[in-house]
């Protein structure tokens, strides 16, 4: 990706992405977009319109002054009470539409982001940049389409507003506003020059606001609270923030100080030019013999025109700040993401074997291979457990059966059909999976579970039924709201479960589903070594018709499977069940035994890893 100066070099470029940035509104409501161009540009005429009914006014008063008639002056009052009523229907009438714009732009964004989302590759999220990428993109979404818009439409109203005072000065003297346009240039380069700069500096540091961000998310974040207090951090990290903070309002204040300095000089060249002009129409109007209205006309037009070109000097400063965001947009959204090859083969429900063969893998911009030469088969409706250290790569096999990635050599089939070949939606219907960093929705109880089997969402006696399985519902039902229970500090009226408690709900997803393969990488973890025996002696029970893959640390409840494959290093070591294992005497045995003496000695309360 390139970075957004080297992007926005040419003034082509600067087209090219405002082209793109009003296909995105035409997109978002094209009804709504025209009525808000529609309105701005009338806005942007009041101003000189208004400019012309007060010099008629003037002229009027002036002629009221020997005629004594004060009737046209009045008749002028209300032509401009009538256009000030005008003016403020259509002020608000833009407002009406922008606010509306603004929502629709967001949702077609959020719509567009998601599908792009759903439409990625678990790799693409391994890319930092992309990643990084998305997370800013969802951040700053709603900020950044409402500033665009803003500045779109002030650019907008000011080149209506200098139109019009382009056809005011037509017949006076045009050379007058081309040379004022021209005394704005210093400013528009300063100004550009200060943006760029201040933009560099932005992209520089954003690495590291991202992180003072996290900091900031790190102190306030509930279940962080205790960590924080405990080990009395809150001042370290306050200190760490501050200090960022001071060291870029420095860096700023210095930025800001030098382009003052040469904006004042700026200033005066346009105070200079402008001032000369004033003299210059006075000299004109009085020479030429018109009117006093005709003067405050070209003094207040003039002026009108210096504003409107401050503004849009504004709004090309705020458009560059708003273009990194937009930027980022349209990298996520303009990135090409190949189609899935038409996986067609239908799923076979009654395969009798899952085999690896010759597998190996390595995570996408990695060197090193993760998995090495796995070659094993797992029969159907059989209880499997991979065992080994952190890292041997137990949930990497995981993720190559649940199709997340795609092995970097070798096969993965069922009887003899490769699993990539498998029609997606399909394979995904058949097989569930339930893991150690399970989802926490915000939903209430019932949907928390429910959402294991998205074609039983209104459900409610198998949501209960899975409740039952897991062991959850004996905590559920003490519970004043019962299924009806909204989950997480966040959300009001809700309860805060143990980690315990949310992982019991987690595997009632497990329950909810009919899948014929079930995983579970490490969901037990926060459990006491007893309930997880016990879960899993029942989940053998009521799963013997699936085939059932567990990751545990916990040996004891390895037990239970009827095969254990022991990887080391990306390699399988050692296969067989308990038993064989503990008589050959390897890897599994070591470890086995190094827990068992843990518990006679009592030392091990909870052994989530080695
Ligand atoms: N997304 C990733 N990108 C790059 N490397 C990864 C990624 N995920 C895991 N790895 C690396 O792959 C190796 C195997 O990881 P894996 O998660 O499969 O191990 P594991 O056996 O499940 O470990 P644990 O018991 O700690 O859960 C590790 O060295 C890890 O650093």
């Amino acid at each position: 990706m390139k970075a957004l100066h080297e992007k926005l070099a040419t003034l082509q470029d600067y087209i090219r992405m405002l082209a793109k940035i009003f296909a995105l509104l035409w997109k978002s409501s094209k009804h709504t977009l025209v009525l808000l161009l529609f309105f701005n540009l009338l806005a942007g005429l009041s101003l000189p319109i208004t400019t012309i009914i007060w010099k008629f006014f003037i002229d009027s008063v002036v002629e009221a002054f020997a005629s004594k008639d004060l009737s046209k002056p009045i008749l002028w009052i209300l032509i401009h009470l009538l256009y000030t009523q005008f003016n403020d229907i259509m002020h608000n009438l833009c407002r009406y539409f922008e606010s509306n714009q603004v929502d629709y732009m967001n949702k077609h964004i959020t719509e567009l982001t998601l599908d792009q989302i759903e439409r990625m590759e678990m790799a693409d999220f391994d890319n930092a940049e992309i990643y990084d990428c998305i997370q800013k993109v969802n951040n700053e979404s709603t900020q950044h389409s409402m500033n665009l818009l803003r500045t779109l439409i002030l650019a907008l109203q000011n080149f209506s507003s200098m139109s019009g005072a382009i056809v005011i000065f037509l017949n006076f003297g045009p050379l007058i506003l081309l040379i004022s346009f021209f005394a704005c240039l210093p400013s528009l380069v300063i100004n550009i020059k200060m943006s760029s700069k201040l933009f560099d500096i932005f992209t520089k540091r954003f690495e590291r606001l991202r992180f003072i961000n996290y900091l900031k998310s790190v102190v306030i974040t509930y279940e962080n609270i205790k960590e924080v207090k405990v080990n009395r951090l809150n001042s370290y990290f306050k200190t760490m923030i501050i200090n960022d903070f001071n060291t870029f309002l420095n860096e700023d204040k210095k930025i800001r100080k030098k382009f003052s300095s040469q904006n004042s000089m700026a200033s005066l060249l346009e105070n200079i030019v402008s001032y000369s002009f004033q003299i210059y129409i006075l000299v004109k109007v009085v020479s030429r013999n018109l009117t006093l209205g005709d003067l405050t006309l070209f003094i207040s037009t003039l002026s009108n025109f210096q504003n409107s070109i401050q503004n849009v000097l504004s709004s090309i400063s705020s458009f560059y700040d708003d273009a990194l965001y937009i930027q980022n947009l349209f990298s996520l959204l303009e990135r090409e993401i190949p189609n899935q090859e038409a996986t067609s083969t239908p799923y076979p429900a009654d395969f009798e074997k899952i085999e690896f063969q010759n597998v190996y893998f390595k995570y996408p911009g990695r060197e090193e291979f993760v998995l090495k030469n796995i070659s094993f088969i797992l029969s159907a409706k059989k209880s499997y457990s991979f065992v080994g250290l952190n890292g041997s790569g137990k949930t990497t096999l995981v993720k190559l059966l649940l199709r997340l990635y795609k092995p970097t050599s070798g096969n993965i089939l069922m009887d003899d059909i490769n699993i990539n070949d498998i029609d997606l939606e399909q394979y995904y219907k058949h097989i569930g999976a339930v893991f150690q960093d399970f989802i926490k929705y915000p939903f209430n109880i019932e949907k928390n579970i429910a959402l294991g089997a998205i074609e039983d969402l209104n459900n409610f006696s198998k949501v209960k039924k899975a409740a039952e399985q897991s062991g959850a519902d004996r905590f559920i039902e003490e519970l004043p709201l019962k299924y009806a229970t909204m989950l997480n500090k966040e959300w009001s009226e809700a309860t805060q479960l143990s980690l315990g408690q949310w992982q019991r709900l987690a595997i009632s997803r497990a329950f909810m589903s009919d899948s014929s393969i079930l995983i579970l990488d490490e969901p037990t973890a926060s459990l006491d070594a007893e309930a997880e025996f016990e879960l899993f002696t029942k989940f053998k029970d009521l799963m013997f018709d699936k085939t059932t893959i567990l990751i545990t640390h916990r040996l004891s409840t390895i037990r239970l499977v009827d095969e254990i494959l022991v990887l080391k290093d990306g390699q399988v070591l050692e296969s067989g069940n308990h038993d064989t294992l503990l008589r050959y005497n390897g890897e599994y045995a070591r470890l086995y035994k190094m827990q068992s003496d843990m518990y006679m000695k009592g030392e091990l309360v909870n052994e989530g890893s080695h």
